[in-house]
Protein backbone atom coordinates (compact mmCIF):
# COMPACT_ATOMS: atom_id res chain seq x y z
CA UNK A 1 0.00 0.00 0.00
CA UNK A 2 1.49 3.32 -1.01
CA UNK A 3 0.97 6.63 0.97
CA UNK A 4 1.65 9.08 -1.60
CA UNK A 5 -1.33 7.65 -3.45
CA UNK A 6 -1.23 8.04 -7.25
CA UNK A 7 -3.04 10.84 -8.95
CA UNK A 8 -2.43 13.65 -6.14
CA UNK A 9 0.54 14.68 -7.89
CA UNK A 10 0.07 16.51 -10.75
CA UNK A 11 2.43 16.18 -13.32
CA UNK A 12 5.45 16.72 -11.75
CA UNK A 13 5.91 12.90 -11.39
CA UNK A 14 8.64 10.92 -13.71
CA UNK A 15 7.89 7.46 -13.06
CA UNK A 16 4.53 6.28 -12.69
CA UNK A 17 3.98 2.69 -12.68
CA UNK A 18 0.24 1.18 -12.38
CA UNK A 19 -0.54 -2.66 -11.78
CA UNK A 20 3.14 -3.51 -13.02
CA UNK A 21 3.61 -7.25 -12.48
CA UNK A 22 7.17 -8.93 -13.48
CA UNK A 23 7.54 -12.52 -14.22
CA UNK A 24 10.93 -14.28 -14.17
CA UNK A 25 9.59 -17.33 -16.26
CA UNK A 26 6.86 -18.82 -13.59
CA UNK A 27 8.70 -16.38 -10.77
CA UNK A 28 6.75 -13.66 -10.03
CA UNK A 29 9.16 -10.76 -8.57
CA UNK A 30 6.67 -7.74 -9.03
CA UNK A 31 2.88 -8.07 -7.59
CA UNK A 32 1.19 -4.78 -8.63
CA UNK A 33 3.57 -2.24 -8.11
CA UNK A 34 1.72 1.39 -8.31
CA UNK A 35 4.48 4.18 -7.72
CA UNK A 36 4.36 8.12 -8.48
CA UNK A 37 8.18 9.17 -8.55
CA UNK A 38 8.49 12.86 -8.22
CA UNK A 39 10.39 14.72 -11.04
CA UNK A 40 13.15 16.13 -9.60
CA UNK A 41 14.08 14.99 -6.18
CA UNK A 42 16.03 11.69 -5.31
CA UNK A 43 13.55 8.63 -4.35
CA UNK A 44 15.57 5.98 -2.54
CA UNK A 45 14.27 1.91 -2.68
CA UNK A 46 14.67 0.08 0.42
CA UNK A 47 14.13 -3.10 1.26
CA UNK A 48 15.69 -7.00 1.88
CA UNK A 49 17.58 -8.72 -0.77
CA UNK A 50 15.72 -10.05 -2.66
CA UNK A 51 12.51 -7.70 -2.57
CA UNK A 52 12.69 -6.54 -6.28
CA UNK A 53 14.11 -3.12 -6.09
CA UNK A 54 16.92 -4.14 -8.76
CA UNK A 55 14.32 -5.93 -10.91
CA UNK A 56 11.82 -2.61 -10.95
CA UNK A 57 14.93 -0.31 -11.04
CA UNK A 58 16.12 -2.68 -14.43
CA UNK A 59 12.13 -2.53 -15.61
CA UNK A 60 12.54 1.35 -16.25
CA UNK A 61 15.03 1.32 -18.59
CA UNK A 62 14.42 -2.50 -20.13
CA UNK A 63 17.11 -4.16 -19.20
CA UNK A 64 15.25 -7.20 -18.43
CA UNK A 65 14.21 -7.17 -21.90
CA UNK A 66 17.05 -8.63 -22.52
CA UNK A 67 16.38 -12.25 -21.20
CA UNK A 68 13.84 -14.14 -22.82
CA UNK A 69 12.32 -15.03 -20.07
CA UNK A 70 11.23 -12.15 -18.35
CA UNK A 71 7.10 -10.96 -18.90
CA UNK A 72 5.93 -8.23 -17.63
CA UNK A 73 1.74 -6.78 -17.03
CA UNK A 74 0.94 -3.19 -16.06
CA UNK A 75 2.28 0.42 -17.08
CA UNK A 76 5.22 1.98 -16.97
CA UNK A 77 5.08 5.93 -18.21
CA UNK A 78 8.26 8.04 -17.91
CA UNK A 79 7.56 11.54 -18.64
CA UNK A 80 4.51 11.00 -19.76
CA UNK A 81 5.43 7.89 -22.25
CA UNK A 82 4.02 4.69 -21.25
CA UNK A 83 7.69 2.89 -22.15
CA UNK A 84 6.30 -0.72 -22.20
CA UNK A 85 3.80 0.02 -25.41
CA UNK A 86 4.50 -1.81 -28.40
CA UNK A 87 6.52 -0.01 -30.95
CA UNK A 88 8.86 1.98 -28.25
CA UNK A 89 12.31 2.06 -29.43
CA UNK A 90 14.44 1.14 -26.53
CA UNK A 91 17.48 3.60 -27.50
CA UNK A 92 15.14 6.20 -26.66
CA UNK A 93 14.17 4.67 -23.60
CA UNK A 94 17.77 4.52 -22.54
CA UNK A 95 18.27 7.95 -23.87
CA UNK A 96 15.73 9.11 -21.36
CA UNK A 97 16.74 7.03 -18.58
CA UNK A 98 20.30 6.88 -17.60
CA UNK A 99 21.76 3.92 -15.14
CA UNK A 100 24.51 3.50 -13.00
CA UNK A 101 25.64 0.40 -11.50
CA UNK A 102 27.07 -0.96 -8.46
CA UNK A 103 30.66 -1.28 -9.72
CA UNK A 104 31.70 1.50 -12.15
CA UNK A 105 32.15 0.17 -15.39
CA UNK A 106 33.78 2.75 -17.63
CA UNK A 107 34.83 1.56 -21.06
CA UNK A 108 38.84 0.50 -21.23
CA UNK A 109 39.13 3.93 -23.62
CA UNK A 110 40.17 7.73 -22.75
CA UNK A 111 38.56 9.50 -19.71
CA UNK A 112 37.09 12.04 -22.82
CA UNK A 113 36.25 9.09 -25.06
CA UNK A 114 33.82 7.36 -22.36
CA UNK A 115 32.16 11.00 -21.28
CA UNK A 116 31.66 11.71 -25.40
CA UNK A 117 30.97 7.81 -26.00
CA UNK A 118 26.86 7.98 -25.54
CA UNK A 119 26.78 11.33 -26.87
CA UNK A 120 28.49 9.86 -30.32
CA UNK A 121 25.68 6.88 -30.26
CA UNK A 122 22.37 9.57 -29.45
CA UNK A 123 23.26 12.62 -31.24
CA UNK A 124 21.76 12.25 -34.55
CA UNK A 125 24.84 12.57 -37.31
CA UNK A 126 23.39 16.20 -38.98
CA UNK A 127 23.66 17.39 -35.65
CA UNK A 128 26.83 16.31 -34.24
CA UNK A 129 29.74 19.21 -34.55
CA UNK A 130 33.02 17.65 -33.74
CA UNK A 131 34.03 21.46 -32.52
CA UNK A 132 31.14 20.90 -30.03
CA UNK A 133 33.14 17.89 -28.27
CA UNK A 134 35.39 19.63 -25.71
CA UNK A 135 32.72 22.19 -24.61
CA UNK A 136 30.28 18.56 -24.02
CA UNK A 137 33.55 17.47 -22.25
CA UNK A 138 34.19 19.78 -19.56
CA UNK A 139 30.33 20.64 -18.75
CA UNK A 140 29.98 16.49 -17.83
CA UNK A 141 32.84 16.41 -15.74
CA UNK A 142 32.10 19.52 -14.16
CA UNK A 143 28.52 18.63 -13.05
CA UNK A 144 30.00 15.62 -11.16
CA UNK A 145 33.11 17.28 -9.09
CA UNK A 146 35.38 15.60 -11.56
CA UNK A 147 37.12 18.36 -13.71
CA UNK A 148 39.82 19.88 -11.60
CA UNK A 149 40.88 16.56 -11.07
CA UNK A 150 40.79 14.76 -14.42
CA UNK A 151 41.45 17.79 -16.77
CA UNK A 152 45.41 17.69 -17.62
CA UNK A 153 44.74 14.18 -18.36
CA UNK A 154 41.59 13.33 -20.34
CA UNK A 155 43.46 11.17 -22.76
CA UNK A 156 44.17 8.80 -19.89
CA UNK A 157 43.04 5.66 -19.72
CA UNK A 158 39.34 6.01 -17.46
CA UNK A 159 39.94 2.27 -15.64
CA UNK A 160 43.09 4.14 -13.96
CA UNK A 161 40.85 6.31 -11.78
CA UNK A 162 39.85 5.64 -8.48
CA UNK A 163 37.03 3.94 -7.66
CA UNK A 164 35.14 7.09 -6.64
CA UNK A 165 36.29 8.52 -9.93
CA UNK A 166 35.25 5.90 -11.85
CA UNK A 167 32.04 5.96 -10.45
CA UNK A 168 31.62 10.03 -11.19
CA UNK A 169 32.93 9.51 -14.34
CA UNK A 170 29.72 6.96 -15.43
CA UNK A 171 27.49 9.29 -14.16
CA UNK A 172 28.98 12.25 -16.16
CA UNK A 173 28.91 9.81 -19.52
CA UNK A 174 25.31 10.14 -18.75
CA UNK A 175 24.69 13.49 -18.77
CA UNK A 176 25.25 15.12 -22.19
CA UNK A 177 22.18 12.86 -23.70
CA UNK A 178 20.22 15.09 -21.41
CA UNK A 179 18.20 12.05 -19.63
CA UNK A 180 15.21 13.25 -17.46
CA UNK A 181 16.12 10.37 -15.05
CA UNK A 182 18.77 8.44 -13.50
CA UNK A 183 18.94 5.24 -12.06
CA UNK A 184 21.51 4.32 -9.54
CA UNK A 185 21.26 0.60 -8.38
CA UNK A 186 23.68 0.95 -5.31
CA UNK A 187 26.06 3.24 -6.22
CA UNK A 188 28.20 3.38 -4.02
CA UNK A 189 28.57 -0.19 -2.87
CA UNK A 190 31.81 -0.35 -3.72
CA UNK A 191 33.10 2.68 -3.03
CA UNK A 192 35.02 3.34 0.82
CA UNK A 193 33.00 5.64 3.39
CA UNK A 194 35.32 8.95 1.44
CA UNK A 195 34.33 7.61 -1.78
CA UNK A 196 30.37 7.32 -0.84
CA UNK A 197 30.49 10.73 0.61
CA UNK A 198 31.59 12.38 -2.36
CA UNK A 199 29.32 10.27 -4.42
CA UNK A 200 26.70 11.11 -2.25
CA UNK A 201 27.34 14.64 -2.24
CA UNK A 202 27.72 14.70 -5.89
CA UNK A 203 24.15 13.10 -6.04
CA UNK A 204 22.57 15.71 -4.16
CA UNK A 205 24.25 18.28 -6.50
CA UNK A 206 22.43 16.79 -9.59
CA UNK A 207 19.32 16.73 -8.04
CA UNK A 208 16.74 19.23 -9.10
CA UNK A 209 18.41 19.09 -12.97
CA UNK A 210 17.37 15.35 -12.58
CA UNK A 211 15.14 12.80 -11.15
CA UNK A 212 16.83 10.06 -8.96
CA UNK A 213 16.16 6.84 -8.47
CA UNK A 214 18.37 5.06 -5.75
CA UNK A 215 19.02 1.41 -4.36
CA UNK A 216 20.24 1.43 -1.48
CA UNK A 217 21.02 -1.15 1.11
CA UNK A 218 22.44 1.72 3.29
CA UNK A 219 19.76 2.89 5.51
CA UNK A 220 21.80 5.63 6.64
CA UNK A 221 22.35 6.70 3.13
CA UNK A 222 18.58 6.56 2.25
CA UNK A 223 17.78 9.01 5.00
CA UNK A 224 20.54 11.06 4.85
CA UNK A 225 20.36 11.35 0.73
CA UNK A 226 16.73 11.24 -0.35
CA UNK A 227 13.86 13.30 -0.45
CA UNK A 228 11.76 10.41 -0.43
CA UNK A 229 11.85 6.58 0.15
CA UNK A 230 9.90 3.50 -0.99
CA UNK A 231 10.13 0.26 1.25
CA UNK A 232 9.30 -2.68 -0.53
CA UNK A 233 8.68 -6.78 0.62
CA UNK A 234 8.10 -9.58 -1.40
CA UNK A 235 7.95 -8.21 -5.07
CA UNK A 236 5.07 -5.19 -3.15
CA UNK A 237 5.51 -1.69 -2.05
CA UNK A 238 4.73 -1.58 1.44
CA UNK A 239 5.33 2.46 1.97
CA UNK A 240 6.55 4.84 -0.24
CA UNK A 241 6.29 8.42 1.88
CA UNK A 242 8.55 11.44 2.84
CA UNK A 243 11.98 10.10 3.89
CA UNK A 244 11.79 12.03 7.02
CA UNK A 245 8.92 10.63 8.07
CA UNK A 246 9.41 6.97 6.96
CA UNK A 247 12.56 7.00 9.88
CA UNK A 248 10.61 8.72 12.43
CA UNK A 249 6.95 7.33 12.23
CA UNK A 250 6.94 4.90 9.25
CA UNK A 251 3.10 3.67 9.03
CA UNK A 252 3.74 -0.20 8.70
CA UNK A 253 4.90 -2.83 11.10
CA UNK A 254 6.92 -4.13 7.99
CA UNK A 255 8.80 -1.08 7.62
CA UNK A 256 9.04 -0.16 11.81
CA UNK A 257 10.68 -4.14 11.72
CA UNK A 258 12.67 -3.45 8.80
CA UNK A 259 14.59 0.02 9.95
CA UNK A 260 14.95 -1.38 13.20
CA UNK A 261 16.67 -4.50 11.43
CA UNK A 262 14.39 -7.05 12.21
CA UNK A 263 14.60 -8.24 8.59
CA UNK A 264 17.94 -10.08 7.26
N1 LIG B 1 17.65 -12.66 -13.88
C1 LIG B 1 16.88 -13.28 -13.00
N2 LIG B 1 16.36 -14.48 -13.25
C2 LIG B 1 15.56 -15.11 -12.36
N3 LIG B 1 15.23 -14.61 -11.16
C3 LIG B 1 15.73 -13.41 -10.86
C4 LIG B 1 16.58 -12.68 -11.75
N4 LIG B 1 16.92 -11.51 -11.17
C5 LIG B 1 16.31 -11.50 -9.97
N5 LIG B 1 15.60 -12.63 -9.77
C6 LIG B 1 14.81 -12.98 -8.59
O1 LIG B 1 13.82 -11.96 -8.42
C7 LIG B 1 13.71 -11.61 -7.04
C8 LIG B 1 13.98 -10.12 -6.89
O2 LIG B 1 15.38 -9.91 -7.17
P1 LIG B 1 16.03 -8.46 -7.19
O3 LIG B 1 17.43 -8.63 -7.62
O4 LIG B 1 15.16 -7.55 -7.95
O5 LIG B 1 15.94 -8.08 -5.65
P2 LIG B 1 16.69 -6.93 -4.85
O6 LIG B 1 15.70 -6.41 -3.87
O7 LIG B 1 17.30 -5.97 -5.78
O8 LIG B 1 17.81 -7.77 -4.09
P3 LIG B 1 19.29 -7.33 -3.65
O9 LIG B 1 19.07 -6.28 -2.61
O10 LIG B 1 19.88 -8.59 -3.10
O11 LIG B 1 19.99 -6.82 -4.88
C9 LIG B 1 14.67 -12.50 -6.28
O12 LIG B 1 13.95 -13.62 -5.78
C10 LIG B 1 15.66 -12.94 -7.33
O13 LIG B 1 16.19 -14.22 -7.04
Amino acid sequence: MNDIKSGETGPEVAIRTRELNLWYGTFQALFDVDLDIRQGIITSMIGPSGCGKSTFLRSVNRINDRLGYVRMTGSIDVLGQNIVEPGVEIVQVRKQVGMVFQRPNPLPISIRDNVLFGYRLHTPRGDYRKSDEDSVVEKALREVLLWDQVKDRLDSKATALSLEEQQKLCIARLLPVKPGVLLMDEPCSALDPRGTEAVEELIWELRGEYTILIVTHNMAQARRASDECIFMLMGKVVEHTDTGDMFVTPQHQETADYIEGRYG
